[in-house]
């Protein structure tokens, strides 16, 4: 493993907040940043467990997704997009910013997309229960997670602003890196 890591970000929220929006404008203004959509990643290389007949659409398969970013993410400067947040590891994972849309305003976006009357509804549910949000309190430190408005176009900008502005404190607080650390072995922390 790499011994020092760099910062790596998560953007989620329920499909339709803009999440990609936000990923694209980050890694345009720092080119120091690559960005991890994991839905493309996953098509792809064939990172799937399954198929969800429901919903139809493929289930990705956590550990494949892992085992394929585990290098990367333990180098850093990754934007990760995607509407989970859940499988990635604390260890790895600097910041988490989960976009948030009103109602009508998602409802909206998603109609504009052509998404059946049954799949509009699971995703304004899930985005009144906060159900992204809860996920990401149950796998990281709140201090951490950054709930993030995304209903005027502006606040793409200014989102971004936000985001690009904390991701230079974090450089300026680790000019190095981080240190990264393995669960099964502390004294492997002298390896490369
Ligand atoms: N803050 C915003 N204000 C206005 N429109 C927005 C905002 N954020 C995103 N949009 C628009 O909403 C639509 C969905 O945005 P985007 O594709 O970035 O969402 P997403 O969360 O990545 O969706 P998915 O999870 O399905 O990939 C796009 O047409 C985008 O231009």
């Amino acid at each position: 493993m790499t011994l020092k890591r760099q910062v790596n970000i998560i953007i989620t929220g329920t499909p339709g907040t803009g999440k990609s929006s936000h990923a694209q404008l980050l890694i345009e203004q720092d080119s120091g940043l690559k960005l991890v959509d994991v839905n493309e990643l996953a098509k792809a290389n064939n990172l799937y467990a399954g198929f969800d007949k429901e919903r139809n659409s493929q289930i990705v398969d956590d550990e494949k997704l892992l085992d394929f970013l585990e290098d990367d993410l333990e180098k850093g400067n990754n934007i990760i997009d995607w509407h989970c947040c859940d499988v990635f590891p604390e260890r790895l994972i600097d910041l988490v910013i989960v976009l948030r849309s009103d109602n009508t305003i998602l409802y909206d976006r998603l109609k504009a997309r052509d998404y059946e009357g049954k799949k509009i509804e699971e995703n304004i549910d899930a985005e009144i229960m906060e159900v992204i949000l809860n996920d990401a309190r149950e796998s990281f430190d709140e201090e951490i997670i950054v709930p993030l408005e995304s209903n005027k176009i502006e606040e793409v900008q200014s989102n971004v602003d936000r985001i690009l502005d904390w991701i230079k404190q974090w450089r300026e607080r680790n000019p190095e890196g981080i240190q990264n650390v393995t669960l099964d072995s502390s004294s492997d922390s002298d390896s490369d």
